[in-house]
């Protein structure tokens, strides 16, 4: 039998701080096989940093067991079958592009060609401009060159689209997915929970070091299955509209009130009928809910592109982990 390309068994990892000891990665449980392309997704603080340090190796996890294709991280990363792009670091400002990636290449035993990876990576026609030159976005390109030079069998991504622009991150996935065609796994870290949606087969949901639910983007958007009803509605009677059979939650601030409901129809009836409630709007859930639903808080992605979440008030049941 394969052995899978990540297995997380029980990793624990502990900070020691002035603040007291903090458990960034809490018996978590994790395995990926060759292929899969997995989003890690949670809030700030959740622990997925702290997790991809412990799969390449980077920090030793106080117990459980981590294995990259049945080797000990560092043999798999010694092999070239794992890379990483992480969030920062690692340029060096006065090496053009095509210096930097034809060093990383020579300390390789084997090495894809520099034009190939440069290419792939869509920066090829900045070969010749200097590192410290390069906008963010070529940046985590070139770190994405760079990963790719070993043609690992597991890549592992911090955060990989941070400060690239629409067509950049375009590009990217579409490398990755092109990839993972041939055998390629890739994790990746992320805040982007469109790019989560649309690109990875499955997610796995973390919050404070946990698994929180683990499942294909449509099963962790089941889990917020039902509708938001919002209207604009004067002093209403949060009683009465939590009374209503199927309401799960009901949030008003000021003048608006925002209701999750299975039945979604009932919730507009009576806003509708009974009330003087307008500019009723009803919407289906989206993964932004499931996420502030499983995570309890809300995305970078909900903090710039709506002004408002509701919370859920109980947790959600489904392929929770
Ligand atoms: N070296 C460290 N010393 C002390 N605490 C740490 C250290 N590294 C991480 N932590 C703590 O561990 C927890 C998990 O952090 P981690 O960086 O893994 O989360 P994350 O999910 O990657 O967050 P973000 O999305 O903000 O990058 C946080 O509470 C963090 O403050």
């Amino acid at each position: 039998m394969t052995a899978p390309a990540v297995l997380l068994d029980d990793v624990v990892k502990t900070f020691s701080s002035a603040g007291g000891d903090v458990m960034a990665v809490d018996h978590l449980t994790l395995q990926i096989q060759p292929g899969e392309v997995v989003a890690f997704l949670g809030p700030n603080g959740a622990g997925k940093t702290t997790t991809i340090d412990v799969l390449l190796g980077l920090a030793e996890p106080d117990s459980g067991t981590v294995a990259v294709h049945g080797m000990k991280p560092r043999a798999a990363i010694a092999r070239g079958s794992v890379s990483a792009v992480m969030q920062t670091g690692g340029l060096l400002k006065d090496y053009t592009v095509g210096e930097t990636v034809e060093l990383v290449a020579s300390l390789h035993p084997s090495s894809r060609p520099v034009g190939e990876v440069l290419e792939r990576a869509g920066i090829a026609d900045v070969r010749s401009r200097l590192v410290g030159r390069c906008s963010g976005g070529q940046q985590q390109r070139l770190r994405f060159a760079m990963a790719l030079l070993s043609d690992p069998d597991l890549l592992v991504l911090d955060e990989p689209t941070t400060g690239m622009d629409v067509e950049g991150r375009r590009d990217f996935w579409a490398a990755i997915r092109a990839d993972a065609v041939h055998g390629r796994t890739t994790l990746f870290a992320t805040h982007y929970l469109e790019e989560a949606d649309a690109y990875a087969d499955r997610i796995v949901l973390v919050r404070r070091g946990r698994v929180v639910a683990d499942g294909t983007p449509a099963e962790i958007k089941a889990l917020s299955s039902g509708r938001l009803v919002r209207a604009t509605l004067p002093s209403a009677d949060g009683t009465a509209l939590a009374r209503i059979p199927g309401v799960e939650s009901v949030e008003i601030r000021g003048d608006v009130v925002s209701v999750r409901a299975n039945d979604s129809d009932a919730v507009a009836r009576y806003l509708l009928t009974s009330t003087v409630a307008r500019d009723v709007e009803v919407t289906s859930r989206n993964l932004e809910d499931a996420f502030v639903a499983l995570t309890g808080s809300a995305s970078d992605a909900a903090l710039t592109s709506d002004t408002e979440r509701v919370v859920a008030d109980r947790p959600t049941e489904g392929v929770l982990a």
